[in-house]
């Protein structure tokens, strides 16, 4: 990934004015034997609802994955895949890896944190800035290599981090652009017809690891608020800790269990313009627990920085007028950072 792709990104974060270090530093969790008012939230976690089905699991070997895929995605937003071909190797190695982050001191931990104007380093999620109380947990975010971060970290035992999270990524992009070529078949479209991508020379993408330390008051405290993901795909890796839930209309809140060595699959808003709202935007958040220090990996995959995404014209009909106007992954990720979950709202069109 080169360097112009780390600063597009990192620019919106920047211009955000709502920017400041009390969203950034992380509390010391392992000191907190209450949970403090300060990450109290009053609206109540514990409320989720089982359903018959859950998210649909899809094999990628099987032959009717395309079909699973394009089910998954108008129903859900979202999936699990599995047979992807990611080495189990790789992904016990990331694991431990994080574990090994954010085992760290805090104090250590903050040799690394992001500045106010960086997109990558250690510091609480960025979606932080938009609410009034804080989520229990932390991050570290990657853009191609970690080095610079890590060194502060482990000034003279850094290599094998970095080498995984370079191996992770190189390896993730693979997938996704395999899953996301799956989507575009599922929907009839050719290469053609999502040419603004196919020409493309340089995705971006963004690793960013999660960390939800073992929680006092589970049921008053937030992993992760409600959002939607910026980017066309999301990848989660989220090993064995349950947490994650996805919202489905007239239904509620669905816990995503994990199953040994899959990915979850997000739709992003990218990709939820681009197909003209038929795939919906997974609408997803993360509970904590109070016995288990949970850890996920997410890799966004986000479309070149400058290239305007619109929804495809073979998706627009007399019965599905266009949603959307056209706008770059830029101008809407600077859009996300000051109207948050309204952000679609702000290019759809009036009908
Ligand atoms: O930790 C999880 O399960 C969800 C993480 C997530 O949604 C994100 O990083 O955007
Ligand atoms: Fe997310």
């Amino acid at each position: 990934m080169n360097n112009n792709n780390n600063n597009s990104v990192s620019a919106s974060f920047k211009t955000n004015p709502m920017m400041n270090l009390d969203h950034i530093i992380p509390l010391d969790f392992k000191t907190a034997l209450k949970l403090p008012e300060s990450h109290s939230w009053s609206t109540t976690t514990s409320t989720h609802v089982e359903v018959d089905a859950g998210v649909p699991v899809v094999d990628l070997g099987d032959p009717e994955a395309v079909t699973l895929i394009r089910g998954a995605c108008e129903k859900w937003g979202m999936f699990q895949v599995t047979s992807h071909g990611v080495p189990i190797k790789l992904l016990n190695q990331i694991e431990f890896q994080t574990k090994r982050l954010f085992g760290l001191p805090t104090n250590q931990k903050l040799l690394a944190v992001r500045s106010p104007e960086e997109c990558t380093g250690y510091g609480l999620p960025r979606i932080s800035t938009f609410f009034s109380k804080l989520f229990w947990s932390e991050g570290f975010s990657i853009m191609g290599s970690p080095l610079h971060h890590a060194r502060q970290l482990w000034p003279n035992h850094h290599f094998d981090f970095c080498n995984v999270m370079v191996e992770y990524q190189k390896e993730l992009m693979g997938l996704s652009e395999r899953i996301l070529g799956l989507m575009f078949t599922s929907m009839g479209l050719t290469q053609e017809d999502v040419k603004c991508l196919s020409e493309s020379k340089h995705p971006q993408a963004l690793l960013q690891l999660n960390s939800y330390p073992v929680c006092p008051d589970p049921t008053r405290a937030m992993g992760l608020a409600p959002h939607t993901d910026s980017s066309l795909l999301t990848l989660l890796y989220q090993t064995n800790i349950s947490g994650l839930q996805v919202f489905r209309e007239n239904v509620g809140w669905v816990p995503v269990n994990p199953i040994s060595g899959a990915f979850v699959v997000n739709v992003g808003d990218m990709m939820h313009i681009i197909c003209n709202g038929r795939f919906k935007t997974a609408l997803h958040r993360a509970l904590v627990n109070q016995t288990h220090h949970r850890i996920s990996i997410a890799y966004f995959y986000g479309p070149p920085k400058d290239v305007n995404i619109s929804p495809s014209i073979r998706l627009v009909d007399r019965d599905h007028p266009i949603l959307y106007r056209p706008v770059t992954w830029k101008e809407y990720l600077d859009s996300k950072a000051t109207h948050f979950n309204k952000a679609l709202d702000f290019i759809r069109f009036e009908v």
